[in-house]
């Protein structure tokens, strides 16, 4: 029996609510990128110029294998746009087809429970559900072709809003640099330590606010400006955390010895060298972390979700960072300068060593492909690891489970124990669950219409407990609890929009029972 909340979930049939602007105008948008992505690669294939040689053979082959993708990709654009007039009419949602992929089931058996309550439909199934379904459709569209099963359509989009995130990930490079020579000071003085670690949370925080599925036309200005990391801004955006557990986490770890983190991964990119940042400071600079697992997501999800390939190309393009990043908008010289690279190129080199050590790891192996195979150029740093109380496990693309399968399941966080018993028994081997990001607190809370001063214990249902977990989420989504009803009153006057314009945050944790 899995957990019965008291309230309903969030939909699009409350027309003033952030769902309902989803399905009728941001998933429009998003539908629409994939369509020019793909006459874009489409473009590209016409353009291709033929392969020289004398093996006629073989450039016969591959004109064919060419025109063949070409084919394929048009039948994409096909269902996309059908699927972008369907969603606009409120069609019914189609079953997912049998694609050889997970969860299929899962999402046509919730499908049918929605079908009874003659909720299956684009504006009236519950925002969540409509949501992970959508994603789950659109990896079905890919995976069901010969030439696009490995296509992940927004790889194009998280890599170019990286690339303009050159400025702030220089600064922070900076900022890790400086931290290098205090490292025997903070090590003698756990007060320091803190207040550090104070500075790396918020940032890890704030990284979150570059999210693709919000911003679909970012400026590099803007961009710049929602990653700023200096210490005004940060003190600036201190007033806009409506809940802060800062003190609780920090308390918590201090309890710890060469423990074990994991984070529940959001945003490819700029959120994601965020999160390896923190990583850093916590295996690097404090006794208490000495091993961090990353649980990415296995399809393209919600635009901009770290892949495992994402992951891979994430300290790739660190380690090589002049042939992506530029500096500043308002430079004249757009180059880093030499010591701008030496800092970033020490700590991609600690990341990097971090990761073949196995002291950083995914929760699959480090040649995972999309959709949880192995792809033949797997680098050889893959992971596989022993924690003292859990092993990472591998998988191959013959195995039938990953441990990364759950996070694109249609369903909130609460019942993980009964849907995935493995995936519940590792985090139960963790002293910390960074969950980053707005979908995973949605996932956590169910995106229920609790009252904002439900607690946030009550909120996380059975799940609440299992182990010492930390949402860091920036609000884009109604869902809020765990706050105090004088906070309430003060934030409805101060932003109408706090749930859902990005501006506002919430640092919340929960330790383990017992
Ligand atoms: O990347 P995040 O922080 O999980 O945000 C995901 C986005 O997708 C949504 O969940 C729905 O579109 C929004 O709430 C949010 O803008």
């Amino acid at each position: 029996m899995v957990f019965q909340p008291p309230f309903p979930p969030y939909d699009p049939t409350d027309k003033s609510g952030f769902s309902y602007e989803t399905v009728a105008k941001r998933w429009p948008v998003i539908l629409t990128s994939i369509v020019d992505q793909l006459h874009r690669e489409n473009h590209d294939l016409h353009l291709r110029p033929p392969i020289d040689g004398s093996d006629s053979a073989h450039s016969e082959e591959e004109s064919l294998r060419v025109e063949a993708k070409i084919t394929e990709g048009k039948a994409i654009i096909e269902k996309v746009g059908k699927l972008k007039y369907e969603m606009a009419r409120d069609h019914v949602m189609e079953p997912i087809p049998m694609d050889g992929e997970a969860h299929v089931d899962f999402y046509n058996s919730e499908l049918e429970n929605l079908a009874k309550a003659s909720k299956d439909t684009w504006f009236k199934a519950p925002w969540l559900y409509a949501e992970c379904y959508l994603y789950r459709l659109l990896r079905s569209y890919f995976v069901q072709t010969t030439h696009w099963k490995d296509y992940d359509p927004f790889h194009a989009q998280k890599l170019d809003v990286f690339a303009k995130s050159g400025a702030s990930i220089y600064g922070i490079a900076k900022i890790m640099h400086e931290l290098e020579s205090e490292k025997g000071a903070l090590e003698s003085d756990p007060s320091t330590l803190k207040v550090f670690f104070q500075e790396m949370i918020q940032m890890c925080l704030w990284g979150n606010a570059t999210d693709l599925s919000l911003l679909t036309h970012m400026s590099l200005v803007d961009i710049e400006k929602l990653q700023s990391v200096g210490k005004e801004m940060q003190a600036a955006r201190k007033e806009f955390i409506m809940r802060d557990d800062q003190d609780k986490v920090w308390e918590h770890l201090t309890t710890v010895k060469n423990g074990r983190v994991d984070f529940v991964l959001d945003n490819a990119g700029f959120e994601l060298f965020t999160d390896l940042v923190l990583a850093d400071f916590l295996v690097t600079y404090t006794p208490y972390v000495s091993k961090v697992v990353f649980h990415p997501k296995l399809i393209p999800w919600f635009v901009s979700d770290v892949t495992p390939p994402d992951f891979n190309e994430t300290i790739a393009c660190l380690l090589r960072p002049t042939s992506l990043f530029t500096t500043s908008s308002s430079s004249s010289s757009l180059l880093p300068s030499p010591e701008q690279q030496q800092h970033l190129r020490k700590l991609a080199e600690r990341l990097r060593q971090y990761v073949s050590e196995g002291v950083f790891a995914m929760s699959v192996p480090g040649g995972t492909g999309l959709g949880g195979g192995l792809t033949t150029t797997a680098p050889t740093t893959a992971i596989t690891t022993t924690t003292t109380t859990t092993m990472v496990k591998t998988t191959t693309a013959a195995t039938t489970h990953s441990l990364a399968e759950f996070w694109t399941a249609p369903v909130p966080y609460w019942d993980i124990e009964t849907y995935d018993r493995e995936l519940w028994e590792l985090l139960r081997g963790s002293d910390l669950v960074v969950f980053k990001g707005d979908l995973n607190y949605r996932k956590l809370t169910g995106d229920i219409k609790w009252p904002s001063w439900t607690s946030f214990e009550e909120a996380l249902g059975p799940l609440a407990g299992s182990f010492p977990l930390l949402s860091l989420r920036t609000n884009k989504a109604d869902v809020a609890v765990g706050l105090d009803k004088e906070v309430l009153v003060q934030i409805e006057e101060k932003d109408a929009n706090w749930r859902v314009n990005g501006k506002f945050a919430l640092i919340s944790f929960l330790g383990k029972e017992g």
